[in-house]
């Protein structure tokens, strides 16, 4: 049984042709003109893309002490509605916790996925298991390792542990990511807000000042040079953190940076709103900035200074959030985008010209399929690659509203939010998911992905970080000691 979508046009993010594309199983078998199928899914006037990889999510995450609402069955159902075809999820060991042990609880989390999946592993403690377990959770298929340089006294590791584990990964060819805000200073600070009776949800955003992110973040990348090993910054929300990743890209270092579809679209004065659940429902860390901030954002993405759109989707109710009522250091941080990225980024992005659609594809798939080493099975449009396409209607428009998603909590940080680009169909490796408003997504048809370690840019840091070690001088004219 094959299937073929006729008469678009396949945009990737090297360019855009018109093709048909014949799918059969999992799989693309063809790319041409006057294609034959058994089924025939029409894309007149649609663009062919790779299915969108959102590389930041958190479903069904014990966190603050809940769980995000979203488990990877709404959650890669949102996904699909929007057109995100797979997600990259965090597992989270409790302090002590083997990191087996976590691995085997998030495997049992992702029985109903109806899109593929994978894993970054968070080192959230220190020790010679973890440095053991590391070299087996590589060999897994998970090449990514997670350090919250923030959530002090919970997530939160300091700066030797995230040394030693950024060495680690170097010698095991993976990827360190890191949340970059300064955990102390946020501690302090928090502390200060609300002894001074400053309880409300803003308290939140005046806690983790633009400083606090852009400190950390030009921590960590030093802290990679010196462990020789490359960087992938998660959320970066404000021109300080872009600044220091800017500057390390332009020296050669080998960072990227990840803002998040909230942050480019959605800013502070969301903390300022009367409405104590209004300014609760957008607490998430970092917190939304300002409009100087998003501009940066959007010219990382243009410059290529920054790398993946993401949305650190991490959604809780109404009820969650009420948790931190007279005191915002309890309001579990989070937000919800995993249906949302795609066409509100394709609504402010591409519609305004602030980025083409081949800059589109790079930034929701192919930069991430690459940096984690799952290119060209996934992120492309290519014959033997994964069936995860998107087929893109530019003109098809929605008001986003809570009433109509996927997901499920009882608000949308998008609400009323009008685009104008959206799904007409979604393919989840060959399995028609989505056929606009339509719901085809079947649980349990998806898949973990396995990914290998030392991709093309571990392997030519490794040389060149080797080529230019410290040697020992080896000398002749040693002068004898002073006996
Ligand atoms: N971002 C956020 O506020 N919540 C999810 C956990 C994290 O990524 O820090
Ligand atoms: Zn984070
Ligand atoms: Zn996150």
């Amino acid at each position: 049984m094959s299937t073929v979508i006729k008469n678009g046009t396949v945009v990737t993010a090297d360019l855009s042709y018109e093709a048909d594309v014949r799918i059969e199983g999992d799989v693309i078998v063809e790319i041409g003109k006057n294609l034959f199928g058994d089924e025939v899914l029409d894309a007149t006037g649609c663009l062919i893309m790779p299915g969108g990889i959102d590389p930041h999510t958190h479903l069904e995450m014990p966190f603050m002490g809940t769980y995000s609402a979203d488990d990877f069955e709404s959650g890669t159902r949102a996904g699909l509605a929007g057109g995100t075809t797979m997600v990259v999820d965090f597992c989270l060991p409790n302090p002590d916790q083997s990191l087996l042990e976590a691995l085997k609880m998030w495997d049992n989390k992702t029985g109903k996925a109806s899109a593929d999946y994978s894993f970054h592993m968070a080192i959230t403690w220190w020790g010679e298991q973890v440095f053991n377990e590391m070299a087996e959770v590589v060999d897994r298929g998970i090449t990514s390792f997670k350090h919250f340089m923030a959530y002090k006294g919970a997530l939160m590791v300091n700066d030797d542990e995230m040394f030693a584990s950024f060495q680690r990964c170097a010698a095991l060819g993976a990827l360190p990511l890191v949340h970059a805000e300064n955990g102390d200073v946020v501690a302090a600070m928090t502390a200060k807000l609300l002894a001074e009776g400053n309880n409300g949800p803003e308290g939140h955003a005046y806690s983790r000042p633009p400083e606090v992110e852009g400190e950390a973040t030009n921590r960590a990348i030093m802290i990679a040079d010196m462990a020789g090993v490359p960087l992938y910054v998660v959320h970066t929300s404000c021109e300080q953190a872009h600044e220091a990743i800017r500057r390390a890209r332009q020296k050669g270092m080998r960072v990227y940076g990840e803002p998040l579809i909230q942050h480019l679209t959605l800013d502070e004065s969301e903390y300022f709103n009367a409405d104590w659940d209004h300014a609760a429902r957008r607490v998430m860390s970092p917190p939304f900035r300002n409009k100087q901030h998003q501009d940066s954002l959007w010219a990382g993405l243009q410059a290529g200074s920054l790398s993946c759109v993401a949305t650190d989707h991490c959604a809780f109710t109404s009820e969650q959030k009420r948790t931190g009522v007279g005191n915002f250091a309890k309001i579990p941080n989070g937000t919800g985008g995993l249906e949302d990225r795609l066409p509100v980024l394709w609504t402010a992005g591409v519609n305004t010209g602030r980025l083409t659609p081949n800059e589109f594809v790079a930034v929701t798939s192919t930069n991430i399929a690459k940096i984690l080493n799952m290119y060209p099975r996934k992120g492309a449009v290519m014959v033997g690659a994964d069936a995860d396409l998107v087929v893109w209607d530019p003109k098809r428009k929605k008001t986003i509203s809570a009433k109509s998603q996927q997901s499920v909590i009882d608000y949308n940080v998008f609400e009323g939010f009008e685009v104008t680009g959206l799904p007409r169909f979604v393919l989840s490796r060959g399995k028609v998911s989505i056929v606009e408003n339509e719901v085809k997504a079947e649980p349990g048809h998806g898949k973990f992905v396995a990914r290998e370690a030392k991709n093309p840019v571990n392997r030519a840091l490794s040389q060149w970080k080797e080529l230019v070690a410290p040697r020992k001088v080896e000398r002749t004219g040693i002068p004898a000691t002073g006996v």
